[in-house]
């Protein structure tokens, strides 16, 4: 199962997780190992776990500042363990209401040593923080016009939202011009990640909150 999970190409990893690789090694193992098991990832996933799922998820450290990051239903850790990771500098606020992944994610934090992760049990919609959040990332949570209400109280003024996406984001933004309206989101972009660089690309929908 390992040898599936370590499966990757090498230098492209290296690159993107710099000095942290080892770290992202050991968290794609241990997923490989006990992702199907604990309901965190289907078995036809296991393959591409580095390609689609965890440097799909690391093209978004270079995104965020140093701050505080909530991720929303991180679920399997993607994109917040990945991005914890990465970046040792910025702190990580994971926010999840299933038990057994709240479980999976306490103890990668633990074993994996990223003192910079918070774990907890909640819905982002009945999620109360001592102080708002200066981004918040997402993955695979749910549409674009259910997202953007649930998120934006936790945000600060100034503050960014990044979700990933897949191909149809532009049509999720059109879906979503009322929640965009009354969230008072600006500055909204498409970002396209991993050109050239990974086989699969990352989208992410980058607004600020005003
Ligand atoms: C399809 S999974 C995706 C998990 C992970 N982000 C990934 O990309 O593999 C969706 C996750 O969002 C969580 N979720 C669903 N509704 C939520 C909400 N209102 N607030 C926070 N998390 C939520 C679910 O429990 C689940 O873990």
């Amino acid at each position: 199962m390992n040898d599936i999970a370590l499966e990757i190409e090498p230098d492209v990893a290296a690159t993107l997780f710099g000095d942290r690789i080892d770290l992202a090694r050991q968290f794609t193992a241990d997923l490989a190992r006990r992702g199907e098991e604990l309901g965190l990832i289907g078995p036809l996933e296991l393959p591409r776990l580095w390609t689609r799922h965890i440097l799909n998820s690391v093209l978004v450290a270079p995104l965020l500042s140093p701050g505080v990051v909530g991720d929303i239903g991180s679920g399997a850790g993607l994109p917040g363990i990945v991005l914890a990771i990465a970046r040792p500098d910025v702190s990580f606020i994971l926010i999840e209401p299933m038990e057994r992944r709240v479980d999976w994610l306490t103890s990668e934090a633990a074993s994996l040593g990223l003192t910079n992760v918070t774990v907890i049990r909640a819905r982002a919609e009945e999620t109360k923080l001592d102080w708002p959040l200066d981004q918040v990332t997402a993955r695979a949570v749910s549409a674009l016009s259910t997202l953007i209400p649930l998120t934006a109280p936790l945000v600060k003024a100034g503050g960014e939202m990044l979700f990933m996406k897949g191909a149809r984001v532009e049509d999720e933004i059109t879906a979503a011009a009322k929640a965009i309206r009354k969230a008072r989101l600006s500055e909204i972009e498409v970002l396209v990640l991993g050109e050239g660089v990974v086989p699969e690309v990352t989208r992410v929908f980058r607004a600020t909150v005003d």
